[in-house]
Formats: structure tokens, sequence, C-alpha cells
């Protein structure tokens, strides 16, 4: 159950942020929100914490919208402004307001704090804090319910190396105890390290909604060499594979699964020597797909 946004749309205006996106986020699993500079991943993120209200649709939370439970920070807890606080307020002081509010134990907040590395910045005034302790702040805010959902808005922006591989072991963390962890991030290899499902939005559209591994085999290619690259080419196009002949024994084989080219070329009494997978990277399929999608290019130099 966990998150589910139903044909969630969202229009400032004449500007479309948000169209009919459908998904649900399951728990146990980290799961990446990815998008090119205004495909709506923030609108979204705020429409699923109640933030905005939906134009037409619905965003819910363990089957209600967020705003609806009866005690929602125990619910769901996000991370989507770094400047959500009052700069003369100590992490501290804000927190046990919140806990206060939200009939938290107090003695949630120096575990929070303790958890997010803050412990002895806890009482410093968070003006001051640099972009790091400023997402580290907001994580314990968004941690201080002990909800089952997380929705984290580029929570590695601003981190150090540390910090990134601190934050990373901290989500896997949250998976690993079923609960349900939503972050976006422009920082692919963060997501292609944890993440285990991706869902790709452009124009506010959903683009892909499946698991990393899905994701990144989408469209591969395997390079093979074998003793009849022809008469395997045949057998594998019969499977709906697409062949390339490389010259004299290597062929590009695409739309067949790596199996399949063990399978029939036994079949076919051919010898297959070497089969190189031309793997794709996060970042390559995310660029692929959403390049359509791109709204905001720099220019590219010719020449
Ligand atoms: N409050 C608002 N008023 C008007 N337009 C808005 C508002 N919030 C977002 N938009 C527009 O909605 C679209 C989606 O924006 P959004 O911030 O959700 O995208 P994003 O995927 O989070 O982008 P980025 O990766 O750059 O943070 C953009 O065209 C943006 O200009």
């Amino acid at each position: 159950m966990a998150i589910q946004a139903e044909e969630l749309t969202k229009s400032f205006g004449s500007t479309s942020a948000v169209r009919e996106l459908s998904f649900t986020v399951r728990p146990g699993v980290v799961t990446g929100f990815l998008g090119p500079n205004g495909a709506g991943k923030s609108t979204t993120m705020r429409l699923l914490l109640g933030l905005d209200r939906p134009t037409a649709g619905r965003a819910l939370i363990d089957g209600e919208p967020f705003a609806e439970h009866p005690a929602p920070m125990r619910v769901a807890g996000g991370l989507l402004d770094s400047d959500f606080f009052h700069p003369w307020r100590s992490p501290r002081t804000h927190l046990r307001a919140l806990a206060h509010t939200h009939s938290i134990p107090v003695g949630r907040v120096d575990e929070v704090l303790e958890l997010v590395g803050l412990s002895d910045a806890g009482r410093r005034r968070a003006g001051g804090f640099s972009l790091g302790m400023r997402q580290r702040f907001g994580l314990a805010t968004a941690l201080l319910g002990d909800p089952g959902t997380l929705v984290l808005d580029e929570p590695f922006n601003g981190l150090d190396p540390e910090g990134i591989r601190w934050l990373r072991d901290l989500l896997t963390g949250l998976a690993d105890e079923d609960r349900t962890v939503l972050v976006s991030s422009h920082l692919m290899a963060e997501i292609a390290e944890i993440a285990e499902r991706v869902i790709v939005i452009g124009r506010g559209a959903l683009i892909a909604d499946a698991s990393m591994n899905e994701f990144t085999n989408d469209g591969r290619v395997f390079r093979v060499t074998a003793s009849d690259s022809a008469g395997l080419a045949r057998a594998l196009g019969q499977l709906g594979g697409e062949c390339t002949p490389l010259g004299n024994r290597t062929l590009d084989v695409s739309g067949v699964e790596r199996n399949d080219i063990d399978l029939v070329a036994r079949e076919q009494g051919i010898d297959v020597y070497e089969v190189l997978t031309q793997g794709h990277s996060l970042e390559e399929t995310f660029m692929r797909l959403t390049q359509d999608a791109v709204e905001y290019r720099g220019a590219t130099r010719k020449g």
C-alpha cells in the first residue's frame, strides 16, 4: 500500500506541473524518483505530503490522504525544502515544539538529533547552518514521528562525501526496516547505489516505473562472437531479436535475454566464443528516456 498516486494532476494557471500521474511506492526498498528539471518531482512530493491540493486525482499514504491521518507525523515524514525552519531557533527547540504539538515523546528529539549527527550542533541557532547541516536537520524533522514512510526531495544536496555515505546507509537501513522510502535526486550515482526501484517522470507525466534491473537492462545489447554468426542471427531473429553483423563472427544482438543466446546456439549446434554485455548505466538510460522531456537544456557547442 504505502504511497499511491492516482491520476494525480496539478496545474498552476496554464502550467501543468503534474499530469494524471499514477504509481505505487512499496515498502522495504528505496525507490528513486527521477526526472529532468521542472519535471514535477517536487510538486508531486508536496501533493503526497498534503502541502498542496491536487487539481484532480488523489495522493494517498497508507490508503488515506496524508493530512487526514489523525497523527500524520507518525505516518510519513518529508524533506522538501531545507529552509523550513526559523533561523533564530535551534534544532532542539524546533523539534521539541513539534514533538509537543504532535504528542511525540520529547526523548525522541535527542534520539533523532543523534541519528542525523547533530547532537553537538542541536543547541545552536539553525540560521548559521551549512546546507549539509540544514539537510540533516530536515531529516531529523522527517524522522521525528518514527514514520513508516519517508518522502525526501534531494536529500543528498549539500552533503560532503562522508555525509553522502552516511545518508546512503541511513536510507537503505530505513528501507530494511520495511519502511517506504521515496527519494528524488539529480545524483544518478547515488540513486543507482541505493534504489531498487525507479520512477521517472518528464513534463509531469510518467515515463518509467520499474525495478532498477529492468530499467537499466531495457534496450541492452549483447556483442556475441560465435562459430556461425549468420546462423545464430537467423535463429535469434525468429525469437524477435535484432542482430547487426560486425564482421566475420561477431554480432550485436538486442531484444532477447542473455539466456536465449545460449539456448538458441545450443539448439543450432553453434559454438559461442564470447558474449559481452553492453550494459547501460542508470544515467545513460535516464538521458535516453527523458531526452524529449527536457525543458531546460543548455546550448550545445558546435564544431
Ligand atoms: N507554486 C508554483 N507556481 C507556479 N508554477 C509552479 C509552482 N511550483 C512548480 N511550478 C512549475 O511546475 C513545474 C514542475 O516544477 P517542480 O518544481 O515540481 O519540478 P521538479 O521536477 O521538482 O524540478 P527540479 O528538478 O528543477 O527541482 C515547473 O514548470 C514549475 O515551474
